[in-house]
C-alpha cells in the first residue's frame, strides 16, 4: 500500500527502490518539463472547455425552436440575449436558430482542432524531453543497478512510463475536462431551467460515478495479471527466439512450442477474466442511464400531456424543454462512464511519474565527488591495497568476491592475472575502472584513489577490452571508431592492423563498411575480439586492460596480435587476464587468484620454481599433465574430487 493511502493502480515492485515519494510526481514533472510550454497547455485547456460548452448549444436551440417556432407556445427568447436584439419575423428567427446551430458545430470543430493541436504539441515535446533526460540519468547509474535488472524492465521506464505520462496529458486530462464541463454543464442547465425535473436524470449521476469507480477497483488486479502474463509471454518469446540456435541444435522445437503455448494460454486466461468483467460494465451503465432517461420521459411526458404528475412538480413544462432534457440526460452519461478510467489513468501516471522522478532525483552510487580532480599526465602506477569486495545483490546479500587483495603495478609494467574460473580476475580489473567501488581498502592510480578523480578522466585513461566484446549494430569502421570522436581512416586502419583485424576485414567485400549485425552476430568470436582490441588501441590509453581479449583466436593469430601489441604495451601499464597461460608468460608479475585471494605472485620462472598452483596449471597447459591434480580441482570447483586416472 502506498504511503499516500489507497492505490488502485500500478504498484510494480521492480523499481520500488527508486520510486520517489512525497510530492505528487505528475505535478512535479508537469512543472519541470511542461513549464516551457505552459501556453500551449493553457490554450489546449481553454479550447477544450469551450469546445465542450459548444456541445450544450444544439439541444437548447432545438428546445427554443420547438416551443417558439414550430408550436408557438412561447415568445422567441434566447438566454442572455436582450429581446430587443432578436428578430421578430418567424423566418428570420428560424434563420437565426439555424445560424446558432451551425455556429455551435463549426466553432466546436475548430476548438477541438485547436485543443488537439495545442495539447499534442505539449504532450509530444514533454515526453521527448522526459525520455531524453531519464535516459541520461539512467546511464549514469552504477553497474550494480544494471546487474540486478533485466533490460526489458529498464526499457519499460523509458517507453511505457513515459508513454503513460503522455497518454495522461493528451487523453485523460481531456476526458476529465469533458466530465466536468459536459456533465456539469448539462446538469446545471437542466437544474436552472427546471430544477424539479432536473433532479430526475441527475439523481443517477452518483450511482454511475460509483459504479464506474468500483469497476476500476475490481478490474485493476485483473489488468495487472494481464500485464504480468504479457511480460512473461514476451520474455518466453524473447528467450526462445534469441536462443534459436540452441533450440535447433537440441531439436527442442516441440518443447519450446509447448512452453510458448503454455505462456500464451496463461495470457488468454488472464485476459478472459478481465474481459468478463469489462463486458458487464457497459451494460450496467446503460441500464443506469436508461433508468434516468425513461424516468425523465415518463414524468416529463405526463407533465407535458396532462399537467403536473405530482404536487412536487410545479408549474408548466413545454415540449421543447422536455426534448432538451431527454437529449441531455442521454448524453451526459457517456463522459461519466469514463470517470473511473480517469481515476485509474491518473494513478498509473502517478506510478510512472514516481519511477521517473525517482530516477531523475537519485544520486548514482558511483559518481564524482564534489572535490574530484582530473586525472592528468597519467604515468600508470597502480596499487591495490587491502581490497575487499562483494557484489551487491537484489536482496542485499552479496558474497565476498575479492579478499584482502594487495599488489603494486609500477608504471609500464605488465600484470598477468590467472586463476580458475570465477576466482575474481574480471572483478579485480573492474574496480580499477570504478565500475564498482571497493567495500574496503583502496585502488589508486598514480597515487590517487580512483574515488577521488573524475570518472571521465579515469576511464579516459584506461583502455578496456572486456571478456565479451560488445559490438554495436553498424559497420566495422563505426565500431572501431567508437573509441574516438572522429578518427581518420588511417588511424582506424592502423588500430585494426595492430589488433590483427585488418587482414580479415580486407577479405570482406565491403571491407570496413561491413555491417556487423546485432551484437556483431555476423562475425566470428575471434573477429569480434580483434575489433574490440582495435577499438581500445585507437583510444591510445595510458593503462590497458585485456580481459581474455584473445581467448577466441587461434595460437598463431594470438602470437601475431601479441607481437603487434608489444609496442602498445611496452610503455604503458597493462593488465592481462588469460586462461591460456602463454599469453601472460612475459608479464612482469603474474598474480594467481584463487577464490578471490592472491595465492601466488611472481614472474613466470619464479612461479614455476615455487611449484604451486601456477606450476601445475602450466604443466597442464603445455601438456605435461593430462589433468589438474585433485587437490587443485577440488579447490577451484568447490566440489569433492572424483576418481581420476
Ligand atoms: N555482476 C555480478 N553480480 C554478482 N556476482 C558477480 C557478478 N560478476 C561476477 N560475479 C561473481 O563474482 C565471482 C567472480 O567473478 P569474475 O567474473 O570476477 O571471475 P573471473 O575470475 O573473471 O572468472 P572467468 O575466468 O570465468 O572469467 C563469481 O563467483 C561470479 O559469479
Amino acid at each position: 500500500m502506498s504511503p499516500r493511502g489507497k492505490r488502485i493502480a500500478d504498484t510494480d515492485g521492480a523499481f520500488s527502490e527508486i520510486r520517489a515519494e512525497g510530492e505528487r510526481a505528475v505535478l512535479r514533472m508537469f512543472r519541470e518539463f511542461g513549464g516551457k510550454r505552459k501556453l500551449h497547455f493553457a490554450l489546449g485547456a481553454i479550447a477544450t472547455i469551450f469546445a465542450r460548452a459548444m456541445e450544450l448549444v444544439p439541444a437548447y436551440v432545438l428546445a427554443v425552436a420547438i416551443d417558439s417556432l414550430f408550436f408557438d407556445e412561447q415568445a422567441f427568447a434566447i438566454v442572455g440575449v436582450p429581446t430587443a436584439w432578436l428578430p421578430t419575423e418567424p423566418e428570420q428567427q428560424l434563420l437565426l436558430a439555424a445560424a446558432l446551430l451551425a455556429g455551435a458545430h463549426v466553432s466546436g470543430a475548430l476548438l477541438s482542432w485547436v485543443n488537439s493541436w495545442a495539447w499534442n504539441h505539449f504532450a509530444q515535446h514533454f515526453q521527448h524531453e522526459v525520455r531524453v533526460e531519464t535516459y541520461e540519468a539512467m546511464q549514469h547509474r552504477h553497474m550494480g543497478f544494471f546487474d540486478n535488472k533485466q533490460t526489458g524492465e529498464i526499457m519499460s521506464i523509458l517507453n511505457n512510463d513515459v508513454n503513460q505520462l503522455e497518454q495522461f496529458l493528451t487523453h485523460t486530462l481531456n476526458r476529465a475536462i469533458r466530465i466536468v464541463v459536459r456533465t456539469g454543464g448539462m446538469a446545471s442547465v437542466m437544474l436552472i431551467v427546471n430544477w424539479r425535473l432536473g433532479i430526475v436524470p441527475t439523481i443517477v449521476i452518483p450511482a454511475i460515478a460509483y459504479a464506474s469507480y468500483k469497476f476500476v477497483v475490481v478490474i485493476h488486479p485483473k489488468y495487472r495479471a494481464v500485464r504480468a502474463a504479457v511480460g512473461e509471454l514476451n520474455s518466453r518469446l524473447e528467450n526462445s527466439i534469441g536462443g534459436i540456435q540452441v533450440v535447433k541444435s537440441f531439436t527442442n522445437e516441440p518443447f519450446e512450442a509447448d512452453r510458448v503455448e503454455g505462456s500464451s494460454e496463461n495470457y488468454l486466461r488472464k485476459q478472459w477474466e478481465a474481459i468478463r468483467i469489462r463486458i458487464v460494465f457497459r451494460p450496467t451503465i446503460k441500464v443506469l442511464t436508461a433508468i434516468g432517461y425513461v424516468a425523465t420521459f415518463v414524468i416529463g411526458g405526463w407533465w407535458v400531456m396532462f399537467g403536473s404528475p405530482h404536487p412536487f412538480f410545479q408549474g408548466t413544462l413545454t415540449a421543447g424543454t422536455l426534448v432538451m432534457f431527454l437529449n441531455y440526460s442521454r448524453r451526459f452519461m457517456n463522459p461519466l462512464r469514463d470517470f473511473g478510467e480517469v481515476l485509474n489513468d491518473y494513478q498509473y501516471a502517478e506510478a510512472a511519474g514516481e519511477r521517473i522522478v525517482g530516477l531523475l532525483d537519485s544520486e548514482p552510487a558511483i559518481a564524482d565527488r564534489a572535490d574530484a580532480r582530473e586525472l592528468e599526465d597519467v604515468e600508470g602506477g597502480v596499487e591495490y591495497r587491502d581490497v575487499w569486495f562483494g557484489y551487491e545483490t537484489a536482496d542485499g546479500e552479496g558474497e565476498t568476491v575479492l579478499r584482502d587483495v594487495s599488489f603494486t603495478a609500477r608504471s609500464g609494467q605488465m600484470i598477468g592475472l590467472v586463476g580458475s574460473t570465477g576466482a575474481g580476475k574480471s572483478t579485480l580489473v573492474k574496480l580499477l575502472l570504478r565500475m564498482y567501488d571497493v567495500d574496503s581498502g583502496s585502488v589508486t592510480i598514480d597515487g590517487h584513489d580512483v574515488r577521488d578523480v573524475t570518472l571521465e578522466s579515469l576511464r579516459a585513461s584506461i583502455g578496456y577490452v572486456s571478456q565479451e566484446p560488445y559490438l554495436f549494430h553498424g559497420t566495422i569502421r563505426e565500431n572501431i571508431a567508437y573509441a574516438s570522436r572522429a578518427p581518420s581512416d588511417r588511424d582506424v586502419e592502423r588500430a585494426a592492423r595492430t589488433a590483427g583485424a585488418h587482414e580479415f576485414i580486407e577479405t570482406f567485400p565491403d571491407g570496413y563498411e561491413t555491417v556487423v549485425g546485432e551484437r556483431g552476430v555476423k562475425l566470428s568470436g575471434g573477429q569480434r575480439q580483434r575489433i574490440s582490441i582495435a577499438r581500445a588501441v585507437l583510444k591510445d590509453p595510458d593503462v590497458i586492460v585485456l580481459d581474455e581479449a584473445t581467448s577466441h583466436v587461434d595460437n598463431e593469430t594470438e602470437a601475431i596480435i601479441q607481437d603487434n601489441l608489444q609496442d602498445l604495451i611496452e610503455d604503458r601499464t597493462s593488465f592481462v587476464i588469460a586462461h591460456r597461460l602463454s599469453t601472460v608468460r612475459d608479464a612482469d608479475t603474474i598474480l594467481v587468484l584463487d577464490e578471490g585471494e592472491v595465492v601466488e605472485r611472481g614472474t613466470h620462472d619464479e612461479l614455476l620454481e615455487e611449484n604451486g598452483l601456477y606450476a601445475t596449471l602450466w604443466e597442464v597447459h603445455v601438456g605435461e599433465l593430462e589433468g589438474i591434480p585433485e587437490t587443485f580441482a577440488e579447490r577451484s570447483t568447490g566440489t569433492q574430487p572424483t576418481d581420476r586416472e
